[in-house]
């Protein structure tokens, strides 16, 4: 009862404590706060003055794009922002943040982007929005790529929680022929991703479509297989991250959040 109202009156006023009053209650986190509590640790702990920063995608992204325009505003931060997306691009530009290229910025202090599934390896799935191509470009760019996820995409091996499979960037007049090669060398089936609100396929930030490999077998080399699936010509991108990521943190249920240390 004492902690009750001891708790309840330090964070009165707070976001976080509405969260926690919440939490509280029902005894869990939802999904959004737990990527917003991954997001604002790793703005924190990462964005320092003056510094480069690689704007992921997705909707976890949204909450560290949040988080590090109240720290500019408040902290007096230089940063400049380098989006991994369209959509990166207009959360930039929607906080008045500033907006860099690799033109202008080739060197990246550190990227801070979501994922689709993390293994026990720190390998990455990601690509589920469709942007894999620009978001690794820019964390090859980057001295740092951190990722910030919920719960549900932390699993052991590649397959165990994310089952849409891993998205390959190709070019158009090459889908049927890439499908039927990667389907022929590994097996599982290689979908087209069609687009929602849209006939026909989803078309990438750069004019490409994307295709979801559902594979079947978890024990693969997914080094050795990034590298195969992009000799296939007319393979742009994979999005499968093999030894890029520093660390990922997960939001839990319960409200802390779990760290995982990679490369
Ligand atoms: O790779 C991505 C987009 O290409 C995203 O980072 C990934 O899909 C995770 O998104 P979300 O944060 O919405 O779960």
């Amino acid at each position: 009862m004492l902690l009750k109202v001891y708790a309840s009156a330090i964070l009165k006023h707070s976001s976080a404590s509405v969260k926690f009053r919440r939490y509280y209650r029902s005894g869990k986190m939802s999904l959004e706060e737990a990527k917003q509590f991954a997001a604002h640790r790793a703005v924190d702990e990462y964005v320092t003055k003056d510094c480069i920063f690689g704007v992921g995608s997705g909707s976890t992204v949204v909450y560290a794009v949040q988080r590090l325009a109240e720290r500019i505003e408040t902290e007096n931060l230089k940063v400049t922002c380098v989006p991994t997306s369209f959509q990166a691009k207009q959360l930039i530009i929607k906080h008045n943040l500033t907006l860099g290229e690799l033109d202008t910025n080739p060197v990246i202090d550190v990227t801070i982007d979501g994922a689709d599934e993390v293994d026990a390896n720190m390998t990455l799935i990601k690509g589920g929005g469709g942007c894999l191509l620009q978001e690794k470009i820019v964390a090859s760019c980057s001295k740092k790529l951190i990722v910030i996820a919920d719960y549900t995409k932390d699993s052991v091996k590649l397959g165990d929680r994310y089952k849409k499979g891993i998205p390959i960037e190709v070019i158009p007049m090459a889908y049927v022929p890439i499908q039927n090669k990667i389907a022929s060398m590994y097996g599982g089936e290689v979908k087209l991703r069609k687009a929602v609100a849209k006939a026909g396929p989803v078309v990438t930030d750069n004019g490409n479509f994307i295709l979801d490999w559902i594979f079947t077998n978890q024990d693969l080399d997914w080094d050795k297989v990034n590298n195969v699936l992009k000799m296939i010509p007319g393979v742009v991108e994979t999005g499968l991250f093999v030894n890029m990521c520093e660390k990922a943190y997960f939001g839990q249920p319960e409200g802390n959040v779990i760290e995982r240390i990679g490369v």
